[in-house]
């Protein structure tokens, strides 16, 4: 119930609409409720109340034509309330599930890291269509038009008793079955409901991952695999919206059963009763006009029931997400980061996953304005994690992290990300054109800036051998893009956001050699008087840096310059083995060829 309260008060946001949503639905039952009254009047009329008939017929007639002129007015007066009701119905739960899309937007932005980890984003995508869909359903049903069904269902019968009350207690006969059966309908809808969005929610997410990775789907020829996959989930969905759907329509079914079975009993006890003369005919025909009225509110409670039950598995699934409290969150007194020198410290840091080992610990850090810090270690180590911790993408468990000598937390958090650039190797772009792309971020950037940018990331000549130049239109997930023309856009963007501590990814693809030092020549570029940690895995990049940490089991085993390391005989001196010196005798043996015909490498 408490869900359903949150709705309302969503929709209480707009007090006019909801005003006059009300107004004009309450105005439409009373026109619709006087005219049953009208009718009947009018028959008794005609008909003479003392079985005089038309003993005065000039006055009758006159009557009469009264009669049709008011139910003419009261006619008109519904419809133009029923418009004004769907009108201001609709918009107010169009504003609503508006609302909704964007609150549940804002908080997917502001979440960290941890709670992605943990969700699934195809149930995230149906969490934001059809749950919010539930919302404004519920809204325009089970708010503004459950107020006509409770309305008629409590009126009705009053104005039936005062009619004649033993013809209202034949028609009441089924009530009290109809009560029963809806609220046990009504819970089990509930359960039923949830279960559905949580199966479209997986659905979605089958879908949504093999979109995202139908190149590895293609490259291992698994589309059998993939579509007996989506088949189950498909399947699964489409048994249990069966199920609710026949759930629903069942009870509808036996509530107009029940009420066919009530007009059949009005209409032989009614009948005996006008034969014995102790009922009007008009009386009897407005009794069966406002039963009549009935119909509509008994089929649609089945319906409205459905609302609600699916208003609150659906309004709990939101709510769920909005309710989320991240775990990186801006302390209340945090203030803007200015423009700091970048000197980055980490002290005593220790972090752990939610429920996992420590993959950080006693981690102590020192890294001066523009030196550049150099993090290797085996797989697992704990090397992304480390720079994670930097923008804050996850919070610290233990230690500090500081920047000029201020704790990070101290800072917003817009303001820090915006000071620690990051270049990933997996580089995510838009569909947008190039120029977009690298100006992702940078709302004031200049088409000067971004050629600027493009040309120190080494990237410009290649954008300009393209037909449409910087205008050409990178489509989803940068399809029109090799691996290292996307990594150096990404160092583009960087650059144009010109933060003072940056994060490299350097992880090496398997890219050919010019690209190679294509893309070492751009990071060299970009790392230019930055403060700079680097995920490091080519010995270029290795041997430059200011320092360098060996990570071990999340612990700093061993750290300082390559010459101190390589003569201490430990770790790095097998990976400089094992790894960083065939990858240089690799390079070197390319560029052999160039400097025999007179060129000479980079
Ligand atoms: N999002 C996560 N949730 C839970 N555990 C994680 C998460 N990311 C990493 N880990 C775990 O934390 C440890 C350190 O991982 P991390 O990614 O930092 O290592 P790495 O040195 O960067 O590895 P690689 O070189 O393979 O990228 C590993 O044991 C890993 O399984």
């Amino acid at each position: 119930m408490d869900v359903l309260w949150r709705i309302i008060r969503m929709a209480a946001y707009y007090p006019s609409r909801l005003g006059l949503a009300y107004f004009t639905a309450i105005a439409a039952i009373g026109f619709s409720l006087a005219l049953p009254w009208l009718f009947g009047d009018a028959i008794d009329l005609m008909v003479g109340r003392d079985g005089d008939r038309f003993a005065v017929r000039e006055f009758v007639l006159s009557e009469l034509l009264l009669f049709g002129v008011g139910i003419l007015m009261v006619s008109l007066g519904r419809g133009f309330c029923d418009f004004g009701r769907t009108y201001t119905t609709e918009s107010l739960s169009q504003k609503v599930s508006f609302d909704c899309r964007n609150l549940l937007y804002d908080k997917l932005q502001n979440v960290s890291f941890a709670f992605h980890d943990r969700e699934h984003t195809g149930d995230l995508m149906s969490r934001a269509t059809a749950d919010v869909e539930a919302m404004r359903r519920f809204v325009n049903l089970g708010m503004i038009r459950s107020l006509d069904v409770v309305v008629r269902i409590v009126a009705i019968p009053l104005i039936l008793f005062f009619v004649n009350w033993q013809l209202a207690l034949v028609s009441m006969i089924f009530v009290p079955a109809l009560v029963l059966r809806s609220s046990l309908v009504m819970r089990a809808l509930r359960r039923k409901w949830l279960h559905v969005q949580e199966v479209m929610g997986e659905s979605v997410t089958v879908l949504q991952e093999n979109l995202a990775g139908m190149h590895v789907v293609k490259a291992f020829a698994s589309e059998d695999y993939e579509r007996a996959k989506y088949n189950r989930k498909a399947e699964e969905l489409r048994v249990e919206y069966y199920d609710a759907e026949r759930m629903q329509g069942t009870n509808s079914a036996w509530m107009t059963l029940y009420f066919t079975f009530a007009l059949g009993l009005i209409l032989w006890v009614g009948g005996w009763l006008v034969v014995e003369n102790r009922l009007a005919p008009g009386e009897l025909a407005m009794f069966f006009l406002y039963l009549n009225q009935l119909t509509f509110p008994i089929r649609a409670s089945a319906q409205i029931i459905n609302t609600f039950s699916r208003a609150i598995s659906s309004g709990q699934r939101l709510f769920d997400i909005l309710d989320t409290r991240s775990p990186v969150e801006e302390r209340p007194n945090a203030v803007p980061m200015d423009r700091p020198a970048g000197h980055v410290r980490f002290e005593e840091v220790g972090f752990g996953y939610a429920d996992r080992s420590p993959a950080l610990k006693h981690v102590e850090l020192d890294a001066k304005p523009g030196q550049v810090t150099a993090i290797l270690g085996a797989p697992g180590s704990g090397k992304t994690t480390i720079v994670n911790l930097l923008p804050r993408f996850y919070d610290v468990t233990d230690g500090k992290i500081t920047i000029d000598g201020d704790d990070i937390r101290d800072y917003t958090l817009q303001s820090l990300r915006h000071n620690v650039g990051i270049v990933h190797q997996d580089v995510y772009l838009f569909s947008a054109s190039i120029r977009d792309n690298i100006a992702y971020g940078v709302s004031s950037a200049t088409a000067e800036d971004v050629e600027r940018a493009a040309k120190v990331a080494q990237l410009h000549d290649q954008i300009m051998a393209l037909p449409g130049g910087y205008g050409t239109w990178v489509g989803e997930r940068g399809a029109t893009l090799s691996g290292g023309q996307r990594q150096r856009l990404s160092i583009a963007r960087t650059i144009l956001i010109d933060p003072p501590v940056l994060i490299l990814d350097d992880s090496t693809s398997s890219v050919d050699v010019e690209t190679e030092r294509q893309i070492h020549r751009a990071m060299v570029e970009v790392m230019k008087g930055r403060t700079t940690f680097v995920i490091a895995h080519r010995l270029s990049t290795v041997r430059d840096a200011d320092q360098i940490l060996v990570l071990d089991k999340g612990v700093i085993a061993e750290r300082g310059t390559h010459s101190e390391l390589i003569n201490q005989g430990g770790m790095y001196q097998s990976i400089y083995e094992l790894q960083l010196r065939p990858q240089e005798e690799i390079l070197l043996e390319a560029a052999l060829p160039a400097m025999v015909d007179g060129g000479a490498p980079a």
